[in-house]
């Protein structure tokens, strides 16, 4: 019987299909819990400290709400306020963090080569459970939220089912790779057939490809590429367009060491989205997937840009039901890696 008790969540692929399904039962136990108003304090007095290198709304409220429902207590961290600003190293920093409580989750997403690697090395030094809450490699307790989405909407046989997640214009600021990378590597375990669609240089990183590829011929689902985003979407049964920065560029960061070396690889990624304005999710392409079909996006999404307010706003958008989501997964993982398995 699958048992995550002292497990990292660092992406879903370390887990078996086994240890991936007990996170979406006991979400489901627990989102029925919450909504019948049981209480469900499987970890009192326990603490998670959240640590963020990057902004959140969903997922910063997802995992402290979370853990007080669960009769513990969320810590925030600003990373920037921390001595890791001066360069305590990751190891240290878990050493520390994790003989002070029970859990530490992660936000490390913008710079490729680097998020992942720091959970990494904070994992191998530190006693206690870390979950990534995004990194550059995968978004894992997004994906987790929007596979239950999805399960709740179509069932839990997901095999079959066409997911086109595609590039999508934004000109707000260049998204992180990990939302799509994610995606790509979760569905395909479970026998969908995954089309992913981008313009030419927004490629994602080599090894979630290759897991995509690996994965769907396990599965028996498939996975294809295009650089058409009414091709990925033609007969599809859900559609997940979003933004994601400039493979090359996101790469660069890595050098940049400066705020003007940053802004200036912003501007660069935003001046190459501009090019590809169409990359619109509205409603003469809703047609082209199924009727039935759903639209998903792991918010915040830029609305005119990304999608329109007809579709985001309309019959077909599971986006609410997605985010709340996000709350039943998050306490989920952190029930099932801080204690015995709950239920
Ligand atoms: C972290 C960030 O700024 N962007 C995220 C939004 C949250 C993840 N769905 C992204 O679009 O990937
Ligand atoms: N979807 C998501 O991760 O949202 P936040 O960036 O608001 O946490």
């Amino acid at each position: 019987m699958a048992n995550l008790k002292g497990r990292d969540y660092i992406e879903t692929n370390d887990l078996t299909r086994d240890e991936l399904d007990l996170l979406l039962d006991t979400t489901t136990e627990l989102k029925e819990k919450f909504h019948r108003g049981e209480p469900t304090q499987l970890l009192p007095h326990q603490t998670a400290f959240l640590l963020f290198f990057d902004k959140s709304t969903r997922t910063r409220n997802a995992f402290e709400a979370g853990m007080t429902q669960l009769g513990g207590h969320a810590h925030f961290l600003d990373a920037d306020v921390t001595q890791i600003s001066h360069g305590e190293t990751p190891a240290d920093t878990g050493k520390i963090l994790s003989s002070m409580g029970h859990g530490i989750c992660i936000r490390h997403d913008l710079v490729l080569n680097q998020g992942n690697r720091y959970m990494r090395e904070m994992a191998e030094a530190s006693d206690v459970p870390i979950i990534n809450m995004q990194c550059d490699v995968d978004h894992p307790t997004q994906t987790l939220a929007d596979l239950q989405t999805l399960r709740e909407h179509f069932g839990t046989d997901l095999a079959g089912k066409k997911i086109a997640v595609s590039w999508a214009f934004a000109p707000s600021y260049a998204k992180p790779l990990s939302v799509p990378q994610g995606l790509i590597t979760l569905m395909t375990r479970y026998g969908m057939n995954v089309t992913l669609a981008h313009p030419p240089g927004y490629n994602l990183v080599g090894r979630t490809l290759e897991a995509a590829k690996a994965n769907a011929s396990g599965s028996g689902g498939s996975f294809e590429i295009v650089d058409d985003m009414d091709a990925a979407f033609e007969d599809a049964d859900i559609v997940y367009p979003k933004s994601w920065g400039v493979y090359d560029l996101m790469l660069a960061r890595q050098n940049a060491n400066t705020k003007e070396e940053i802004a200036e690889n912003q501007q660069e990624c935003l001046a190459m989205n501009a090019k590809y304005k169409d990359w619109i999710c509205d409603e003469r392409r809703m047609k082209l997937a199924k009727k039935s079909a759903v639209y998903m996006h792991c918010l915040p999404a830029d609305r005119g840009s990304e999608v329109t307010d007809a579709v985001i706003d309309g019959p077909q958008s599971i986006v609410f039901p997605e985010a709340e989501n996000r709350l039943h997964t998050a306490k989920a993982i952190m029930s099932c890696s801080m204690r015995e398995r709950p239920f």
